[in-house]
């Protein structure tokens, strides 16, 4: 016969053992996370650092480059002693502010040549000169950042947007808000207004593409009181975004930046509490944007962005980017064709290079993958 109190006890004890029975099964497999953790880190403490031989650097021009002309002289490298070069005896300028599209069947060296003119990877023989500079001679510290990238996949650091944009607080909030705005991407930031609708997301996102200042009617704006519709028509686009985000006019100068301020310091997050990559491309859009180089990567930038948005992006690139190098790489065969000329590689060698037109009609690499739309499918 067992008393409740000591019925009581037993259970107590018995949940006790099974809990620490399978505190004891899931051992092996925390084990085995710390056992991966310990090897990333014990991976990362030792790489061998990039930065070596800093004291026989040439330092660059503040402005380099000034022009944007890239130059591979007889330029080879492969990725380890046993393996073909990606890239083999390549010979090739491209010239100031010219549009070049990269086009070549998977594996021909795109993403290769992108890395060499970051230099994450070394040259096997010959070299790449920007702006008549050899870029084996400086400092990576003062090579990358002078060129902008939208690499084919995008990082948003897991903190406000703000931090996001502009991580070394180099930029006004003006810049940050044009460039999200000309980006489309005040939509997904703004937050849904609190009180009586005054304009869609959309819409702000559409004043984009006019004059701010003399718009109304096409927006689809509807204000509910006639002052306030004043105050909108005479808004700059910037005080129109706070506008709908506020539901409100700022009243200060101080009141207005704190407000744009609260807004970029929230983390943003997509509909589906996620953003999506082609989502991020376009926040990767937004910082090159702010910052301006005189040489744009663009490695499968929009490639997980529908045909519309691929388009839309191309044409404010070429538009913002006009007096800048751009170099696309792309499998999508409309990104490339309004280039000003194509580079079609081929296991590792420029095997034709011309405008997509004429490329074309002389019939060739570029006109096979036109006819297969195969683009590295
Ligand atoms: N990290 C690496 N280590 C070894 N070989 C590599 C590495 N990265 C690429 N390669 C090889 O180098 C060659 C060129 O690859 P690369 O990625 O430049 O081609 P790609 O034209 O960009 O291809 P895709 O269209 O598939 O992106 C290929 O043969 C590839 O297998």
């Amino acid at each position: 016969k067992v008393s409740s109190g000591e019925y009581l006890q037993y259970k107590l004890m018995a949940s006790a053992l099974v809990s620490d029975t399978q505190d004891l099964f899931g051992i092996p497999d925390r084990l085995r996370k710390i056992s991966n953790s310990t090897n990333v880190f014990r991976r990362f403490t030792t790489i061998e650092s990039e930065i070596a031989n800093v004291s026989n650097c040439v330092m660059p021009p503040e402005n380099w480059p000034t022009f944007g002309k890239i130059e591979l002289r007889n330029y080879t490298m492969r990725y380890r002693e046993d393996l073909d070069p990606a890239l083999n005896h390549i010979n090739l300028t491209i010239n100031p502010g010219e549009k070049i599209g990269i086009v070549g069947r998977t594996g021909a060296g795109k993403s290769s040549l992108t890395k060499a003119l970051f230099r994450l990877i070394h040259n096997t023989s010959g070299s790449i000169f920007i702006d008549d500079v050899d870029i084996s001679t400086i400092d990576i510290r003062n090579l990358r950042p002078r060129m902008g990238i939208i690499p084919q996949e995008s990082t948003m650091l897991s903190s406000a947007l703000r931090v996001d944009l502009d991580p070394l607080n180099e930029f006004t909030l003006e810049d940050m808000w044009a460039a999200l705005i000309k980006c489309n991407l005040a939509s997904l930031i703004v937050p849904k207004p609190k009180t009586t609708k005054r304009a869609s997301a959309d819409d702000i996102d559409a004043c984009s593409d006019s004059d701010s200042d003399s718009e109304d009617e096409s927006t689809g704006i509807s204000l509910t009181e006639k002052e306030k519709k004043t105050q909108w028509k005479s808004a700059s686009l910037l005080r129109r975004v706070l506008i709908y985000a506020l539901g409100d006019m700022p009243r200060s100068k101080t009141e207005s930046e704190s407000s744009q301020l609260s807004i970029l310091d929230k983390h943003v997050r997509g509909n589906s509490g996620a953003l999506s990559s082609g989502q991020q491309q376009l926040f990767s859009l937004c910082r090159l944007l702010m910052r301006k180089r005189k040489i744009i990567i663009l490695d499968e930038a929009t490639a997980d962005m529908d045909l519309q948005t691929d388009h839309n992006i191309h044409k404010l690139i070429h538009s913002e980017f006009k007096e800048c190098t751009v170099i696309t790489i792309a499998h999508r065969l409309e990104t490339v064709m309004n280039s000003d000329r194509i580079i079609v590689l081929e296991k590792g060698k420029v095997v034709e290079i011309g405008p997509p037109k004429e490329l074309i009609t002389k019939g060739g690499y570029f006109a096979d993958l036109v006819k297969d739309n195969d683009f590295g499918q």
